[in-house]
């Protein structure tokens, strides 16, 4: 069984920038950590391929379902997925062997001429295809005019550079990635607009019975953003809001009375920004999901499921 340990791990991702940047980051983190060698396999979805909006192709999802067909088919070994892309319920066959300590969760305004939120004009235009962000925005009342935009991480940043839009709001982390945060001109308070959950995050994933796969990627694990994310994604899950759901959630960990504990906030704005309803809640670290639980019983107690009825 000597092959087995010295093969090549195949590392499935799309093709995107973003998404070969963070895989990359993975493949040097697990030689690092395991000696083990990792290759790229390039594979397309059907969110690369059109340019109609991700709700009508279904959601984020389509981006992953190719890559999951890619590990149970055993092309590939495992995949590097944005945690916030993932749909809530599980895939069977299929395991988080990994999350690997995130990135700064937060979003972030690229605008013209260095100008902040505060600082653009009512009736400046703002690209997000989110309705979180969206929604957020609007909430603000600051009179921006929210443009529906989508496309990868350069495409939207060229919509302002071309003067074609004022600003485009977007995660800190794929910039961060991406080595563009010197065209960030605010990063983003939670208190105005709290991010998506599991934004920032990675999820490494492998097929369950691939034990020795599973045991590489243990390396990467980082128990305390497993932990956040947990908390937040389960805000979601108990919401039952898909991604397209204008609904944030971000835990923080803080020192508590007795140790480390977790900080969970979460939010649900109407689309056109007209009310919301936030909360939030402390306990252990290891309480995570049944925190997040918690947290979106207490939303849906407030009139939450309300305000995520999106018009058709
Ligand atoms: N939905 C697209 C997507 N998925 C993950 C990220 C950024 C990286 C991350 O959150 O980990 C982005 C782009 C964005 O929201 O600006």
């Amino acid at each position: 069984m000597t092959a087995l340990v010295t093969s090549t791990l195949r590392l499935g991702t799309r093709a995107s920038a973003l998404a070969t940047t963070q895989s990359q980051l993975v493949a040097d983190a697990i030689t690092a950590a395991t000696g083990a060698s990792v290759e790229l396999v390039l594979i397309s979805t059907e969110g690369d391929r059109s340019s109609a909006a991700i709700q009508q192709l279904g959601g984020t999802g389509v981006f992953v379902a190719a890559l999951r067909e890619a590990l149970l088919a055993g092309e590939v070994d495992l995949a590097v997925h944005s945690y916030k892309d993932l749909p809530t319920a599980p895939a069977p066959g299929l395991i988080l062997a990994a999350v690997p300590a995130r990135e700064d969760p937060r979003d972030v305004l690229v605008a013209r001429d260095g100008l902040t939120l505060g600082e653009l004009p009512a009736g400046s235009t703002v690209g997000t295809g989110a309705p979180r962000r969206a929604a957020q925005l609007r909430a603000l009342g600051l009179g921006l005019e929210i443009v529906p935009i989508r496309g990868n991480v350069d495409t939207r940043m060229a919509r302002v550079a071309e003067g074609d839009l004022d600003a485009v709001v977007l995660a800190r982390a794929g910039l961060a990635r991406l080595d563009r945060l010197a065209a960030v001109t605010e990063t983003l308070d939670p208190l105005q607009v709290l991010p998506a959950p599991a934004q920032g995050a990675l999820a490494v994933e492998c097929r369950t019975s691939d034990s020795r796969t599973r045991e590489l990627l243990g390396r990467l694990e980082h128990p305390v953003t497993r932990s956040c994310v947990v908390a937040e994604r389960s805000v979601l899950a108990a919401l039952e809001a898909g991604c397209s759901a204008p609904v944030a959630a971000y835990a923080e960990v803080a020192e508590g009375e007795t140790g480390p504990e977790l900080f969970l906030r979460a939010s649900v704005t109407a689309l056109d920004g007209g009310d919301s309803v936030r909360g939030s809640v402390t306990g252990p670290l290891t309480d995570a999901s049944a925190l997040g639980r918690a947290l979106a019983a207490d939303l849906l107690d407030r009139g939450a499921a309300e305000l995520m009825v999106v018009p058709q």
